[in-house]
C-alpha cells in the first residue's frame, strides 16, 4: 500500500491506521470518540496511531485488539486520506478488515454502532472521513458509456452492463443532441434505477438536473471553471484528472471522486503518454479523493488498481 509509515509525501503528518470492520449483514462498525479527545464527539472508524516500527496492518491489528477485543486475520487497503485539521495533520491509512475473530465490544467504554454504508452521514464524522465514506459508497468499477450512433444498440450495451452487476455508469454521449440526447439519458436513468445503479452525466449539469440523474461527471476543462456551489448543486460529482494539480483542484472543489488517466496506453487517446502504476500510485497517495484508474484497464484489473491506492478501475471498452 502506498506511503505507509513515516516516509514519503505525508512528511510529518501523524500516521493513523483506520479499520472498516463488517458484520455478517455487511454493516460497518463505527465508534464515538470521547468528548475530550481530538475531534471528540464525532463518530469514527476504529483505529489509532501507527508506531514507528509498525505497518498500517500491524498497527490496526494492535488497535482493534485494544479498542474492540477482536483479532484481525486479513485486511485490504481501501483508501489513504491526507488531511490538515489546522491543529494537526493526519494521514489515514484505511484498511478493510476482510476477516477477524471475536465479537467487537467497546473496551474503552466508547459507544458502538453498526450501520449500512448508505446510512453513513459525513456530518457525524471528522472532516477527513468524508473521503472514507465516499470510498465505501463507490463500487470497484466505473463504467463510461461509448458514444451513441444507434440508440437501441447503445441501450442493449447498457442493459448488459447492468445485468453483469455494474452500479456506477457515466453517460458520455456526444454524437446526439437536443431531445434525442435527453430522451436517451432519461431511458438510461430508468434502466439504471431498475438495477439500483447510479448515473452521472458527462459535462452537462442541466441535463442531469432535468432528468433527475444522481450527478455529474465534470471534464478536466470544466473543473477549471467550476465553483464549490456548482459542485454542491450537482449531487454526486466525479471529475477527469491528468495531473497532481487537477487532483488537488478536484479535491478543493469538493468532488466525491476523481478519475486519473491514462494509466496504460489506450486506443482512444494514442497521443497521451501513459502514467504507469508507479506515477499513478505516487499521485494518488497525495490526494484524499477516491480515484479510479482509467486508460487501458480491464474489469479484472481492479485488484491491481486497489494495490496502487485506487478505488477501482474505469473504462469504456470491455466494461
Ligand atoms: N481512529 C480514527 N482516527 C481518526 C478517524 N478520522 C480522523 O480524522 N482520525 C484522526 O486520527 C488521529 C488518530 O486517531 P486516534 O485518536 O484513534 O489514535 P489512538 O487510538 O492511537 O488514540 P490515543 O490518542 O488515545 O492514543 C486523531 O487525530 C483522529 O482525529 C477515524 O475514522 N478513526
Ligand atoms: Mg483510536
Amino acid at each position: 500500500m502506498p506511503n505507509t509509515g513515516a516516509e514519503g509525501v505525508s512528511g510529518d503528518a501523524l500516521q493513523v491506521a483506520v479499520g472498516v470492520v463488517r458484520d455478517a449483514a455487511d454493516r460497518v462498525l463505527i465508534a464515538q470518540r470521547a468528548p475530550a479527545r481530538h475531534q471528540g464527539g464525532y463518530w469514527e472508524f476504529p483505529g489509532g496511531k501507527i508506531e514507528p516500527n509498525e505497518t498500517a496492518e500491524s498497527a490496526l491489528t494492535r488497535e482493534l485488539a485494544e479498542e474492540l477485543g477482536i483479532t484481525v486475520q486479513a485486511t485490504r487497503p481501501l483508501i489513504c486520506v491526507p488531511h490538515d485539521y489546522g491543529d494537526r495533520r493526519v494521514y489515514l491509512n484505511v484498511l478493510e478488515v476482510l476477516d477477524y475473530t471475536g465479537v467487537p465490544a467497546g473496551l474503552e467504554e466508547q459507544p458502538l454502532r453498526w450501520l449500512t454504508t448508505d446510512a453513513l452521514d459525513p456530518a457525524a464524522f471528522p472532516a477527513a472521513n468524508r473521503a472514507i465514506i465516499s470510498a465505501l459508497q463507490l463500487p470497484l468499477h466505473y463504467v463510461i458509456s461509448p458514444d451513441c450512433t444507434d440508440p437501441s444498440a447503445w441501450l442493449a450495451g447498457l442493459q448488459a452492463a447492468l445485468q453483469r452487476g455494474e452500479r456506477l455508469i457515466q453517460f458520455r454521449v456526444r454524437a446526439l443532441a437536443g431531445s434525442d440526447r435527453s430522451a436517451l439519458a432519461a431511458e438510461a436513468l430508468r434502466r439504471c434505477h431498475a438495477h439500483g445503479a447510479r448515473l452521472l452525466i458527462n459535462g452537462d449539469a442541466a441535463l442531469a438536473r432535468s432528468i433527475g440523474a444522481e450527478g455529474v461527471h465534470w471534464t478536466a476543462a470544466q473543473l477549471q471553471q467550476l465553483s464549490r456551489q456548482d459542485v454542491l448543486a450537482a449531487g454526486v460529482s466525479g471529475g477527469s484528472c491528468h495531473s497532481p494539480a487537477e487532483l488537488a483542484l478536484a479535491e478543493s472543489l469538493g468532488l466525491d471522486f476523481a478519475v486519473l488517466s491514462p494509466v496504460a496506453a489506450t486506443r482512444s487517446h494514442p497521443e497521451a503518454t501513459p502514467l504507469g502504476w508507479g506515477q499513478f500510485t505516487q499521485w494518488v497517495s497525495e490526494t484524499a479523493l477516491p480515484v479510479y484508474a482509467l486508460g487501458g484497464m480491464r474489469p479484472d484489473d481492479w485488484d491491481q488498481a486497489r494495490a496502487a491506492g485506487a478505488q477501482g478501475v474505469a473504462g469504456i471498452s470491455g466494461f
